[in-house]
């Protein structure tokens, strides 16, 4: 493990939605969740935006192989998730993804450096070596010295750091994070996304973060609206414009440019 160097990717793109349908219900009380579309994940982070109801959670779901959907492929590396068992589902979503939640859901009485290292040992990591690699993404993260500290002797926005850590101690290749900054005020909430944009890129994985505010997917490279279980736009970020050289200029902050 090397925490803080990225890692090389071989093949760019890491995950492929094709034609995905989800329907909850049949007949005249059925619901189309997602209504058919396609999507592909490479390195990077993309936000998942669109009004309550849209179906960006039941995406989300379906990408990391927590729902099967009615019909459609999400496929890893190769691998279609909609044809495995939920055994293998599972224990695909413990190996090569990571979780994080509105609220960290983090357990209360073990120390920081624990909770970050549980999804290692509950992998079969022995304890010393999982605490070292947990504490190594505590301080990727900005906690180094706070590894001791239980939940609730840690901020809101100190204890979404620790479930970050938590999601990249397994070197997932992709993290999905669904409204993970809607707990917080909203500058500890784009400080956060700001730590989990650069960690994730840092560790080498993927982002797909599920978020209703603009100013938080403004953090990400690429955003996706849904509207009635499909995707209606697609923005991407333009780099960030370089420091002038010599004297003052118009300043150009980071805005998003409508890509489709
Ligand atoms: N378990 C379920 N059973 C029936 N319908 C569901 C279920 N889960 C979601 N739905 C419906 O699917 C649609 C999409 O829901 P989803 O939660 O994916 O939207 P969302 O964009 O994440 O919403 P929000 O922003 O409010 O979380 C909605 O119409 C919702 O009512």
């Amino acid at each position: 493990m090397c925490v803080g160097a990225v890692r090389p990717k071989l093949d760019l793109m890491i995950l492929s939605a094709r034609n995905l349908v989800m329907t909850y219900g049949i007949a005249d009380t059925a619901s189309h969740a997602l209504a058919g579309g396609d999507l592909d994940i490479d390195a990077g982070s993309l936000a998942v935006m669109g009004p309550s109801g849209s179906g960006k959670s039941t995406l989300l779901h379906c990408l990391a192989g927590i729902q099967r959907p009615t019909a459609g492929s999400v496929v890893l590396r190769g691998t279609d998730l909609t044809s495995m068992s939920d055994r293998e589902r599972t224990a695909l979503r413990r190996t090569d993804f990571g979780f994080v939640f509105q609220s960290g859901q983090l357990v209360a009485e073990l120390p920081a450096v624990e909770n970050a290292a549980l999804p290692l040992m509950l992998d079969g990591t022995g304890r010393k070596a999982a605490i070292r690699r947990a504490a190594g993404y505590l301080a990727l993260v900005g906690l180094a010295g706070l590894e001791g500290r239980r939940p609730g002797e840690l901020s809101g926005g100190q204890a979404q750091r620790v479930a970050i850590a938590r999601a990249l101690v397994t070197e997932p290749s992709v993290v999905f994070a669904d409204e993970p900054t809607g707990a917080l005020d909203q500058s500890t909430g784009e400080e956060i996304l700001h730590v989990l944009v650069r960690a994730t890129s840092q560790a080498g994985a993927a982002l797909v973060v599920v978020t209703h505010d603009p100013a938080i997917a403004r953090h990400c490279a690429r955003t996706v609206v849904m509207r009635d279980g499909r995707i209606v736009a697609e923005y991407h970020a333009r780099p960030p414009v370089p420091e002038p050289v010599e004297g003052p200029g118009p300043f150009e902050g980071p805005f998003l440019q409508r890509t489709a």
